[in-house]
This record gives C-alpha cells, structure tokens and sequence, in this order.
C-alpha cells in the first residue's frame, strides 16, 4: 500500500514531511499565544476603547420596537450587570424609546406618566455617556441632574448608586441642609453631581473650583427655576435642535391602574372625612397632601392626638434634613402608614407600594394634580387617587383635569358614615395652648395658601366660611388675618377712590381675579372690622384692643330665629349637627374595601341617592353667608347665640365644678340687648355692666388681701406665743442679771409714736380698713395695759433688752420682743433718743 510518502519497503510514514507538518503546527500555535500574550498585556482602556466602538458600531442598528430587554440594548457589560443586579430586566415604555436615541447621540425631552421609569430612562443613557468618554475622575464633572427636592435628588442618587456601581465614576448628592465648606471640598472629584438648584446655585457663587464647562449631559428633573442654571451653564449652546427628539407618550397623563375620584366638600367638614376616610383605610398605605407646612403640622399633632388607629407620618419642608430623610425612610419600610405631605414628597418620590393618594387641598394646577396622584400607582402597580375640592372649586378644577385628559370622576361621601371629631380636637385645644397656637397657624397658613394662588376661578379666599373652618379646626374663633384685612382695605381704598365705577368698568373678562364684588367685602368688614363691639359685648366686662389676635366668628343663624331661645344644643354652630362619632359603627367591619364603599360612595352606586346639593351635612348653603348683614346685626346674632370662648372648668378638692374662664358674669344686670334697639350695641348698658362687675371683682380683691392679713397676723401671733415661752425659760435662768441691771431710767411706752401710723402700704390700708382697725385695737389694748403699769413695763422693757442681749450672746437667735417690726424700731428709736 505504499504512497508517496512512504519509505519504500518499510510502510512507515515519511519523517520529513511529518517534521515540516508538525512545525507548521507549532509555529501557528506559538504565533497564536504570542499574540494573545500581547493582547492580555494591552492597557484595559485600549481593550475598552474596542469594545466601545463595537458597540458604537450597532448604535444605528437600535430600534425601539425590537427591544424587549436592556440586553437588547447595545449597552456596556458593567452597566447592564448593574441593571440585573438591581432585578431591571425588562424596559418600560420610556425607556425602550428613549434610551437608543440618547445613546445615538439625541437630546430627548420625554413626557410620561408618573412611576413609568424615566429616571432610569436618563440615568442609563448617562452612564453610557461617561463610559464612552472613558471619563476618569480626573476628568471633573459630566453629568449634572438637577432635582426639585431633596428627597428626589436623594432617591435618583440611590438608584444610581444601583445601576452605576460596576462602574469606576464618582458620583456626588449636593443638597441643602449639609455642611457646605465639606461639600466643597469634594466637589472638584465628583462626575456625576445631583443636585437641587438652590444649592447648585450657591456653589457656583461660591465654590471657586465649581466648574461645569465639561459638562456631557444635563438632565433637569420638572423644575421650572432650573432655566436660571441653564443659562448660567450656557447650556443652551451645547444644545442642538437637530439633534433634539421630542417624546409624548402621554394619552393619559395618569396610569391606568390608577383610579380617580373625586368628592365636593365643605370646608368644615373636610377634617371629619380625612378621620373617617383614615378609620375605615386602616391597612394601607396613604398620602394626605395639603397646602402648607402648618397645616401639617398642626393636623399631624392633632391626628396623632386623634389616634386614627394607623400610624401617622408628617413630611414638610420645615423639618431638618436629618428629619426629612428619617420620616421618608420610615413610611417607605412601613406597610401601612398614612404620610401627611405638602408638595415637596409630590414629586418624582418613589414610595413603594402606596395605595391611596388624597389630596385634602386642591392642588395649585393639573400639573401638580398629576405628580401628587403620581405617588401611586407605579410601575404597572393599582393606586387610587381621591382629590377633595371644596364648593366653589370643582368646576374650575375638574376643567383643567378634563383639558389634561386626567380620567376622574366624582364621588359622595355617605354623611352618616361621617365621624365627628370637632369637639375631640376643642377639648385638645382647650387643654393645650400651644396646640391652640398652632391650628391658629394652620388656619392663617390655609388662607393665605389660598389667597396666594393665581387661578382665582378655583381659588377665592373670600368665599371660604372662616368661622365654620375655625370652628372645624378646634378653634373657638378665627383668628385675625391680617394679610386678608389688608387686602380688603387696599380694595375699600380702590372702590372709594374710583367710585362704584370701579367695578363695573371692568368688564368680566378683565381680571376679575383680582375683584372682589362688595357683597364679599362686606363680608370681609363683618368679618374682620367688627371685633371690638363684640368682643365687648361677649366678654362682658373685658373690652379687648384692636391688636388682640382673636376676632369674633361669623355664624351663620337663620333669618328669624333672632327672638327665639335657643337650647344647650342649639348654641353649637350648625356645622356640629353632624352623626355624632359613637352612633357610627363602621370600624366593627372587617372588610377595609366594603368600608371604603362606606364613607366614600362610589359613582356608580349611589346607595343613598344623595346628591352632593342635597347632602346637609356637607353642603352647608353659603347663601346664608351670602345675606347682607350690617355690623349690628351680625353682632347680635353672636350674642343671641351665647357664643362661648374656650372656657375653663376645674374640679375642686370636694368636687365642685369651677369654671375659671370666662368668668362668669355676677352682676344682676341685665346681659340680653333690647331687641329693637335699632342702634346697634348699647354702650351704655356694657358699661354699666362693666362697672357693676368692677364692683364684685374690687370685693373679691379686698376679701383676698384681708385673708392674706389674716394669716399673717396668726403666723406673727404664733411666734409670739413660742417667743413667750422661750422668754419664760430664759427669765428664770436670768434672774441673777436682772438683780444687777439698776441703772435703768424710767421710760414711759405711752409716749412711743402710734405704729399704726407705719403699717402697710396705702393701697393696702385702703383695701384692709377692717383689718387695720382690728390691729389698732389690739394695739390700744397694748397700750393701756402698758399705761396701767408704767413701772412694770420699765421692768419688762429692760428685761427684754437684757434678754435680747443674753439671747444674743447665748445662741445668736434674734430676740423676739412681743412687738411688730414697726414698734421694735420705734421702741429703739426712743430709746436711743432718751439716752442722749
Ligand atoms: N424597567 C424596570 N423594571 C422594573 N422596575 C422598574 C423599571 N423601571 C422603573 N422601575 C420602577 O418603577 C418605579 C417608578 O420609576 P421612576 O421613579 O423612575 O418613575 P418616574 O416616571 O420617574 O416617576 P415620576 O414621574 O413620579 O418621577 C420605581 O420603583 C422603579 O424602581
């Protein structure tokens, strides 16, 4: 079988041509090593920079409707790693058709709903960015996000944090509330820099190595003042139009697992529902907004106070930062809560699984509607928003929420499933005042939250029922407001000026915002002008000065009722003829949701068929508030009401009931106005009540005195009695002295000068003529008795020297002569004088 390479005769193979075979082998194996040896001693940017461009070679290639997996991405081993490690697996819809344009080099301004992931959305393409740059710390900074709040720069930190930890940048949390000079300190080595803009702002006027001139990206998280930092950046430079894409992936603007209701309430009752809502919510988690940090703060005090049976959480601006972070961690580890929130937890805030958004105050526009009911609802979770409007904004609000394609319907509250807490939060406030202080805060704080909002077709602080809202707060009455008399008096000065004219130039398309029609006005003036009559005439006796804080409250009463009297019950405002809190019983239910179809009834099953005007609980007619009532009127309706300011009542040691405030009137004069005296309070009659009053309080003042006299004079009475005998003992061990002692002259006591003339002070002489005389008395008895027995008192009086100076030698205790202070030194005077 011999070939051609075979050794003729021997079978074998030829040995040369094996040899070149196997060299052939070896050289393209020592070649291959060889050239992996040089690979692996490549620098590891070098080996990077390939692997970048490989993936920048499938940049073009990227289309959105492919993409199911971030994988699917053309994106760095070290940031998809970060993405599984943090369970990111599959993209959202704005991240599927954001991040390829990003990383094609597109700037993207993208519109999604809440919780939809847009915060990995830029925070992916960032990462790219810097890795593509292969940016170093030495590099400075690339990347600035700017947040609205400090808790949205601190969560978009921590999702970094996640996703970016395989990579080698720094990344950086500059926000308020920290030590500055340290933040400066390390600034120069941040890359990646989050920031809110109040702080950026303060870097870059003082921290002279900010710099941001190597900026890569910017990305702005909703707020509106970052322009300031824009240009300051010149960022708009770096911009490219061409290169700009504009996302909309907005049909809705909300979620669709998110439901949204809302329910028209009055004023007063809006506490009441919150308790109730909270009460029959007691296994979820929830976010109250409100209008402002005293409200929080207040209503947190107070629910706590209240104990709704879940734990209550406050979030507000005014908090320490150290606060502000410990309460957000704290509602995000509970799993049912309820977080009383003002705006800065609306945004962007990533709370886990929150059931139940309610908006207690109408929020400023549908913008901010939108990120408050954005707290739930996210990331393809269930969530339900209830937005609480008052009267006089629903029709404007839902407006702006129909125009925002905001899917939202209105819902009723059941007023027999209503719990009243008003009397609960009056008796808090009477027993605390600072509490009272504090919901005096809450109540200015609302109004001027209200007041201070731009669209006045949702928001007219002059049509809100301040009394029935004081009231609902737990106040007795509202407090003055000062910014809104100004308001008022700034408008009086305009109509008086211009005329009636004024009003009815405009034309109502002409800002009427900012008009306020003189039916309101008058309101305004009973509400604010006419404290010092009533005040008056409700104190009784104590005429308050106009810098007194509390003016009286308006209350409504029907027309016709003036001459009526009403009974116990009757005298507590209307907006207390709500169920009373013990006769509802909706807590024994197990069943939250059937609970919630309780309190809140549902569009579509209105169970009662209550429709929000014939609810009485809830719709107080304003028109009452609307009537034309003058000064006096409105007065006498409070006085007719016996309207009571927070009172006083103790328990004394046998159990009597004391009312300590207000006193209690006890003249015989007659309280009640005449009736027909059509000219308003009278005076008179006040006065003379005040003066009677005067009378039994100038009583009581000299009873007080009197008795203090009285004691007095027993303590000095019981000294002399131990004097007395302490002398007894003395006299007998000083016999011996007194044998000595004859050298005295005579002395006569009668020509000492009258003490009474040096007791007291004159008020007191006044006020204690009674007293005085009983003194006197005992003092002419004194007298006589020393007139009787000139020689015995002679005796007496140098034996009481004598034991003064041996008690003083003895035991250096004072030596208690039997006398007032005033006559002891009348006594010494005499007889210094005697001896010269
Ligand atoms: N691809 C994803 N896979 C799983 N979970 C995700 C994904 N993207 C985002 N999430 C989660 O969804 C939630 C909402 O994300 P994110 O906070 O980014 O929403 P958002 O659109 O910025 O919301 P907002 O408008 O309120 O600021 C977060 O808990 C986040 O962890």
């Amino acid at each position: 079988m011999g070939g051609s390479g075979r050794r003729a005769g021997g079978g074998g193979p030829d040995p040369v041509r094996s040899f070149e075979r196997w060299k052939k082998k070896y050289n393209k194996r020592k070649n291959k090593l060889r050239l992996q040896r040089k690979q692996r001693k490549r620098p590891e940017w070098e080996v990077e920079r390939e692997a970048i461009a490989r993936l920048e070679q499938r940049y073009p290639e990227i289309n959105p409707n492919e993409i199911e997996r971030f994988s699917d991405f053309p994106l760095s081993k070290k940031t998809l790693k970060g993405l599984q490690e943090a369970q990111y697996r599959m993209v959202t819809e704005i991240q599927r058709q954001t991040i390829g344009l990003s990383l094609q080099g597109k700037d993207v301004l993208g519109a999604a709903k809440t919780g939809s992931g847009k915060t990995l959305a830029f925070i992916v393409p960032a990462l790219e960015r810097l890795y593509r740059q292969q940016w170093t710390s030495m590099d400075g900074l690339g990347i600035l996000i700017i947040s609205p709040t400090r808790e949205l720069a601190y969560q978009t930190f921590e999702v970094l944090r996640k996703v970016g930890k395989n990579h080698d940048f720094s990344a950086g949390l500059i926000i308020g509330g920290k030590d500055l000079k340290e933040e400066s300190n390390k600034i120069h080595n941040i890359n990646i820099l989050i920031c809110t803009p109040g702080r950026l702002l303060q870097h870059m006027d003082e921290t002279s190595y900010f710099h941001a001139s190597d900026l890569q990206m910017l990305s702005k998280l909703k707020i509106a003042r970052s322009v300031n930092i824009l240009s300051r950046l010149f960022w708009f430079s770096y911009v490219n139009d061409t290169r700009t894409v504009y996302l909309d992936l907005l049909f809705f603007s909300t979620p669709a697992t998110l439901d949204q209701n809302y329910i028209v309430c009055e004023l007063q009752q809006k506490i009441n529902m919150l308790y109730s809502f909270l009460k029959s919510h007691l296994n979820k988690k929830s976010i109250v907004f409100y209008a402002s940090c005293k409200e929080v703060q207040y209503l947190f005090r107070v629910f706590c106070r209240l104990r709704p049976g879940i734990p209550v959480l406050a979030l507000h601006g005014k908090q320490q930062q150290m606060k502000r972070m410990e309460v957000y961690n704290d509602f995000v580890r509970k799993k049912s809560a309820v977080l009383f929130a003002t705006d800065i937890a609306a945004r962007g805030l990533d709370f886990p699984a929150v059931n139940w958004v309610v908006q207690f105050d109408c929020p400023e526009d549908a913008n901010t509607y939108i990120h408050r009911v954005g707290r739930t609802a996210r990331y393809k979770e269930g969530g339900e928003a209830l937005l609480v409007l008052l009267p006089s904004e629903e029709k404007g609000m839902v407006q702006q929420l129909v125009q925002r394609k905001v899917p939202i319907n209105e819902i009723k509250i059941n007023p027999e499933k209503l719990v009243d807490v008003q009397k609960k939060m009056q008796a808090f406030l009477a027993q605390d005042q600072e509490l009272k202080e504090r919901a005096q805060r809450c109540f200015v704080s609302y109004l001027r939250s209200v007041f201070l909002m731009k669209n006045k077709e949702v928001f007219d602080v002059f049509q809100l029922p301040l009394a029935e809202y004081a009231f609902s707060l737990g106040l007795a009455v509202a407090p003055r407001v000062r910014f809104l008399q100004k308001a008022q008096k700034q408008l009086s000065v305009n109509e008086s000026s211009e005329g009636k004219s004024y009003l009815k130039e405009k034309g109502p398309c002409e800002d009427e915002s900012s008009l306020i029609s003189s039916e309101k006005m008058k309101e305004c003036r009973t509400h604010f002008n006419e404290k010092i009559s009533i005040v008056q005439s409700m104190k009784g006796k104590e005429i308050k000065e106009p810098e007194e804080k509390e003016i009286p409250s308006k209350v409504t009463v029907k027309e016709g009722d003036e001459s009526e009297e009403l009974s116990e019950e009757e005298e507590v405002p209307s907006i207390n003829k709500v169920p009373k809190a013990d006769s509802i019983n909706f807590l024994e239910d197990d069943d939250d949701d059937v609970r919630e179809l309780d309190l809140l009834t549902v569009k579509r099953q209105n169970v009662f068929g209550l429709e929000a005007k014939d609810c009485a609980v809830l719709n107080i007619s304003n028109s009452k508030l609307k009537k034309k009532a003058t000064k006096t009127k409105e007065a006498k309706k409070i006085l007719k009401r016996k309207f009571k300011v927070n009172t006083k009542i103790i328990f004394t040691d046998e159990g009597e009931l004391v009312q300590q405030w207000p006193p209690a009137q006890k003249s015989s004069v007659d309280r009640t106005e005449n009736e027909d005296d059509s000219g308003g309070i009278n005076l008179d009659k006040a006065k003379e009540r005040l003066q009677e009053e005067d009378k039994f309080d100038k009583e009581a003042y000299r009873k007080k005195i009197k008795e203090k006299h009285r004691e007095k004079r027993l303590r000095e009475k019981e000294a002399r009695r131990e004097a007395r005998k302490k002398n007894k003992k003395v006299e007998e061990e000083a016999e011996a002295f007194l044998d000595y002692s004859g050298s005295e002259e005579e002395f006569d006591p009668s020509t000492l000068p009258d003490p009474d003339k040096y007791r007291g002070s004159d008020q007191e002489a006044d006020l204690d003529f009674e007293d005085s005389y009983g003194e006197l008395e005992e003092k002419n008895r004194r007298r006589k008795r020393s007139n009787s027995s000139n020689k015995a008192s002679t005796e007496e009086m140098s034996l009481k020297r004598k034991k003064a100076k041996l008690s003083h030698e003895d035991s250096f205790v004072p030596l208690d002569t039997g006398l007032s202070l005033a006559e002891d030194e009348e006594l010494v005077l005499h007889l210094l004088n005697s001896h010269r």
